[in-house]
């Protein structure tokens, strides 16, 4: 399963060839697809005489054809758990214990892959390159962005940019395991947007007041940046409604064994 199949992506390419799958070049088109390495592409572009500068939304009617029948032939969409894909995003407002939930998933289920976003926002204590994000910096997010490189990508609480890392996705959930995304609610949309058979998952808070607790008491905010992500945190908790699921984080242990007993159930 992957986090769109290409015959989505060449859909949506064709059906608005001014959309980013409709600028994208037939080359990464065909390296975003697990099994497809360089010398496979420059097959399959030679064997569906296509030149490697096209882009999806400038194909002819022709080459159009040929690709999709091609994909039909070679990777034939299908969905695991009757249709619902393994990737999970949780989000929720700021100190909700998004991090610390998902932390708590991973420590008792190694198998889930939890993804390593990347950000701008400078490290904190104690945080580590590739454990808890990728720091880059503007320029490094931005040829990301341009190089497809993203799943997604959002500017949160109106500061820093975050965004997720599309190949290690992919790649886990070629390999059959479930991924859990912690990101914020823009990101949720996109991913809703690009995967619908996505499963969202909005954690709550037990009561505002305990929301605030934590966050003051995590103690990585000045008052502005905590002004600001409580800001944030009342547009987050009224669209709580758009997500699959909800689970009130009141205990760390109990919200996360919540969250994978709905991610490991059949589909609804
Ligand atoms: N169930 C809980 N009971 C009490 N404290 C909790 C609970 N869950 C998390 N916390 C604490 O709340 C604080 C915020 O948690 P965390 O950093 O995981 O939130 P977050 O949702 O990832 O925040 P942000 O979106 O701002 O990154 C931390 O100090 C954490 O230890
Ligand atoms: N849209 C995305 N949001 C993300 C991603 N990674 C993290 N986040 C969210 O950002 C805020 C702030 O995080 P913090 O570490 O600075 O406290 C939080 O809501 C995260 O869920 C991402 O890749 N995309």
């Amino acid at each position: 399963m992957r986090v769109i199949s290409p015959q989505t992506l060449l859909r949506r390419a064709l059906a608005d060839p001014e959309s980013p799958a409709g600028a994208m070049r037939v080359t990464e088109f065909l390296t975003s697809i697990p099994a497809v390495g360089e010398g496979k592409r420059d097959r399959i572009l030679h064997e569906l005489a296509i030149s490697p500068v096209k882009k999806l939304g400038g194909l002819g009617a022709r080459q159009r054809r040929s690709l999709q029948e091609f994909l039909d032939e070679r990777w034939p969409e299908q969905g695991p758990r009757g249709g619902r894909s393994r990737l999970v995003v949780l989000a929720g407002p700021t100190a909700v214990g998004k991090g610390t939930v998902a932390a708590e998933i991973k420590a008792r289920n190694p198998e889930i892959h939890l993804s390593v976003s990347a950000t701008t926002r400078p490290a904190r204590p104690g945080e580590t390159e590739g454990e808890h994000y990728f720091f880059v910096d503007d320029a490094e997010f931005d040829r990301l962005i341009a190089d497809g490189e993203l799943l997604e990508h959002a500017t949160v609480h109106n500061q820093y940019r975050y965004g997720t890392p599309r190949r290690p996705i992919i790649d886990a959930l070629s390999a059959g395991s479930t991924v859990l995304l912690e990101i914020d609610l823009q990101g949720a949309r996109q991913v809703r947007a690009a995967e619908p058979s996505a499963t969202l998952v909005f954690l709550l808070p037990p009561s505002w007041d305990e929301l605030v607790h934590r966050l003051v008491g995590r103690g990585t905010e000045g008052p502005d940046e905590r002004a600001r992500r409580l800001r944030t945190a009342k547009v987050e908790l009224a669209s709580q409604n758009e997500f699959d699921f909800r689970v009130v984080n009141e205990d760390v242990a109990s919200a996360a064994q919540e969250v994978v007993e709905l991610v490991r159930a059949p589909a609804l």
